[in-house]
C-alpha cells in the first residue's frame, strides 16, 4: 500500500516501487557516502570555530592628544612582545634621533637670535663675548621679546578652526554627548610663544634669578665651569657665540637631508611654507646651492622649518629607511678614530644626496660645540627666560650628546622609546606574540595607532565599531602647557575633555576603557623645580593635604 506524505522531499527521495535489489544496494551506498561528506563538512566547521575561539583576536585602540605617548606605548608593546623585530629596527630610529637633536639645537640657536632685553646676549656683539652678570631683572609683564615661531607650532593641516560638526576637542559631535566642551580662554599671547608652555608669570622666576648669581669666569678652553663660590658660570669665551653658531651651520644641511630621508616627497604638498626663516638668509643660501639635490633638500627643509616632522603610521617610512641595510657589529672599539666607515652603522635610508653616514659624521664633528652650547649657563638662562624647557619636551637627547653622536652609535631600547616622530593617519599593527603574554599567549593583538592632533581626531571614529579595548593616554605633566595646534588650550584640560568625550560615546558603550596617566617623571621634575604654585592655580581642588608630590597622581 503506497505511503502517503505531504513532504515533497519525501516524494522525491522515496525509492521507486519497482526498485530491484541491485538498485537498492547502489542507492544505499550513495546515501551513506553523502552522509560521510556532510559529517566531514560539519567537523571542519566545528574545528575552525574552535581554532578561532582558541586564537582570540583582541583589537586595541590607542587614543589621546598629540604627544601623549600613543606611538611610544605601541613601541613598548613591540619591545616587550616582539623583541627581535624591535631590535632589528633600532637602527632605523637613528635618523629620527638625529633629527630630534638637530631640531633641539636649532631651537636654542633661534632663541639666541632674537633681541633679548636685559640679557647679556642682547646685541650680536655682546652675545659674541663672554659675559659676567649679576641678577638680571625679570621681564616686565606682557613685554616678552619678539620670538621666532615655534618649530612645532603648525599642525600639518593648520586646521585650528573647527567646523560646526566638531566640538572643541576635534572629536566629531556625533560621538560626544552633551554641550560642546568649553575651553577656558587663556590670555592670548602678544607674540607666538616659542614653546608650548603656557605664557604664565612664573611665580618662581624671581627666585630663580636670585639664587643664580652669574659671574664671569671662564677657563682657557671655553668650557663652562663653576666658580669657587658655587654660583654658576656663563662663558663662551675662547669660543665666541657667533663663531660657535658658524661651526654649527652644517647641522642645517643635515636637517634638510634627514627630512628628505624621513618624509616622502608627496607629503610636501600638504605642508605650508613658513614665515621668515634663517634659511632665507642669503648668507646661508650658498650652503645649499652646491647641487640641485641639495637645493631641493634645502627647499624641503624650509617647508618644514616651523612644523613638526610627521610620518604616516605603518611600515612606510621604515621601509624606505630599511633599504640601506645595517652594517654593524657589536665589537667595542677602544680607539674611535680607528673605526673605518665600513665598521660603523650605516646611515639607513641613503637619499643619494649624501655619503653613507653623513648625518652621524656631522653630528660627531659638531659634538663639542653642541655640548658647549647646551651646557652654557648664560644660554640656559636665556632659554629659561623664554620658557623653553627642552629637557621636559619630546625627543630630548641633549644630555646624551656624548653617546648619541659617537660614530658607532646604535640607539638603545630606551632611545627608541624617547625618540619623537609625530603620527598623521591611522594604522593597525598585528602582533604575533614572540614572547608569551601570560595565559593569553594564543591571542593575536592588533593595536591601532592614530594621530592625536586636533585635525586628526575625526579619523578615530571609524575604528570605534570594531575595537575591544581603548588605552587612553593622558600625560599629567601638561598642566602648564598648551596644545601646539591651538595655543589657547591647556593640555591637561584638553585631555580631560577628550577623555570625557570618549567615555560618553555611545559607540564605545561596550568597549573596555583603560586610562594611562603617563609622563609622571616630567611632572615630578616640574614639581621639584618649583612650579607647584602654578599647579595650585591651574587645577582647581588640588590640595596635597600634606602628602607631598605623589598626591597629584593619587588625586587624579
Ligand atoms: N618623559 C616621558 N616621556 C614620554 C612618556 N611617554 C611618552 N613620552 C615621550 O613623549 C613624546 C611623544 O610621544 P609619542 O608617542 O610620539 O606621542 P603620540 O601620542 O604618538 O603623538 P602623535 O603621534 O602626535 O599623536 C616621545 O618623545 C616620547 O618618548 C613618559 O611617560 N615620560
Ligand atoms: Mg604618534
Amino acid at each position: 500500500m503506497p505511503v502517503s506524505s505531504d513532504d515533497p522531499l519525501d516524494e522525491v527521495l522515496r525509492p521507486p516501487p519497482d526498485e530491484t535489489p541491485e538498485q537498492r544496494a547502489i542507492r544505499l551506498e550513495r546515501e551513506a557516502e553523502a552522509k560521510r561528506v556532510s559529517m566531514a563538512i560539519d567537523a571542519t566547521i566545528k574545528a575552525e570555530r574552535q581554532a578561532r575561539r582558541k586564537k582570540r583576536i583582541v583589537r586595541l585602540l590607542l587614543l589621546g592628544q598629540s604627544e601623549s605617548g600613543k606611538s611610544t606605548t605601541l613601541r613598548q608593546f613591540q619591545r616587550l612582545y616582539t623583541p627581535t623585530a624591535f631590535r632589528e629596527e633600532r637602527i632605523l630610529w637613528r635618523a629620527v634621533i638625529q633629527l630630534n637633536i638637530v631640531r633641539s639645537i636649532r631651537t636654542i640657536l633661534d632663541a639666541l637670535s632674537g633681541p633679548i632685553p636685559n640679557s647679556p646676549y642682547s646685541s650680536p656683539r655682546s652675545r659674541a663675548r663672554s659675559i659676567s652678570r649679576s641678577r638680571p631683572p625679570p621681564l616686565p609683564p606682557n613685554q616678552s621679546p619678539p620670538l621666532p615661531p615655534h618649530p612645532h607650532a603648525f599642525d600639518i593641516t593648520n586646521n585650528v578652526h573647527h567646523s560646526p560638526r566638531q566640538n572643541g576637542n576635534g572629536l566629531d559631535m556625533q560621538f560626544s554627548h552633551g554641550s560642546p566642551p568649553h575651553y577656558p580662554q587663556y590670555p592670548k599671547q602678544q607674540h607666538q610663544s616659542y614653546d608650548n608652555e603656557l605664557d604664565y608669570e612664573d611665580p618662581d622666576s624671581d627666585a630663580e634669578f636670585t639664587t643664580h648669581s652669574h659671574h664671569h669666569n671662564h677657563n682657557s678652553n671655553g668650557s663652562p665651569r663653576s666658580n669657587p663660590s658655587g654660583s654658576s658660570t656663563t662663558t663662551l669665551a675662547g669660543s665666541p657665540l657667533e663663531a660657535l653658531k658658524n661651526r654649527l651651520q652644517p647641522l642645517r644641511h643635515i636637517e634638510a637631508l634627514l627630512i628628505a630621508k624621513l618624509v616622502p616627497p608627496n607629503e610636501e604638498e600638504a605642508t605650508h611654507l613658513a614665515g621668515p626663516s634663517h634659511y632665507n638668509d642669503p648668507a646661508n643660501s650658498s650652503f645649499y646651492a652646491n647641487s640641485n639635490g641639495r637645493a631641493y633638500a634645502h627647499h624641503r627643509s624650509q617647508s618644514y622649518r616651523n612644523q613638526e616632522i610627521f610620518v604616516r603610521p605603518g611600515p612606510g617610512w621604515k621601509g624606505a629607511l630599511a633599504r640601506a641595510r645595517v652594517n654593524y657589529s657589536d665589537d667595542t672599539y677602544e680607539d674611535m678614530t680607528q673605526i673605518s666607515s665600513s665598521q660603523r652603522p650605516m646611515s639607513a635610508g641613503n637619499t643619494g644626496l649624501e655619503t653613507p653616514d653623513e648625518p652621524q659624521d656631522v653630528l660627531h664633528s659638531c659634538r663639542n660645540d653642541m655640548i658647549q652650547l647646551w651646557k652654557d649657563e648664560g644660554i640656559r638662562d636665556i632659554l629659561r627666560r623664554r620658557k623653553i624647557r627642552l629637557e621636559e619636551g619630546s625627543g630630548f637627547f641633549l644630555d646624551d650628546l656624548e653617546r648619541v653622536t659617537s660614530l658607532k652609535y646604535m640607539p638603545s631600547d630606551d632611545d627608541v622609546l624617547k625618540a619623537r616622530l609625530k603620527t598623521v593617519g591611522v594604522s593597525e599593527y598585528k602582533f604575533q606574540m614572540e614572547v608569551s603574554a601570560g595565559h593569553d599567549s594564543g591571542t593575536e593583538w592588533r593595536i591601532v595607532d592614530v594621530g592625536g592632533s586636533r585635525s586628526q581626531r575625526p579619523t578615530w571614529a571609524p575604528f570605534f565599531d570594531d575595537v575591544d579595548a581603548i588605552i587612553f593616554l593622558a600625560p599629567i605633566s601638561g598642566f602648564d602647557q598648551v596644545l601646539s595646534e591651538d595655543r589657547t588650550v591647556n593640555r591637561l584640560e584638553d585631555s580631560v575633555l577628550l577623555w570625557k568625550a570618549v567615555c560618553s560615546s555611545k559607540l564605545l558603550a561596550n568597549v573596555d576603557l583603560v586610562l594611562f596617566l603617563n609622563k609622571c617623571d616630567i611632572l615630578e621634575k616640574k614639581l621639584k623645580s618649583g612650579v607647584r604654585k602654578l599647579l595650585d592655580r591651574t587645577t582647581t581642588g588640588y590640595d596635597d593635604g600634606g602628602l607631598g608630590d605623589n598626591s597629584f597622581t593619587q588625586w587624579n
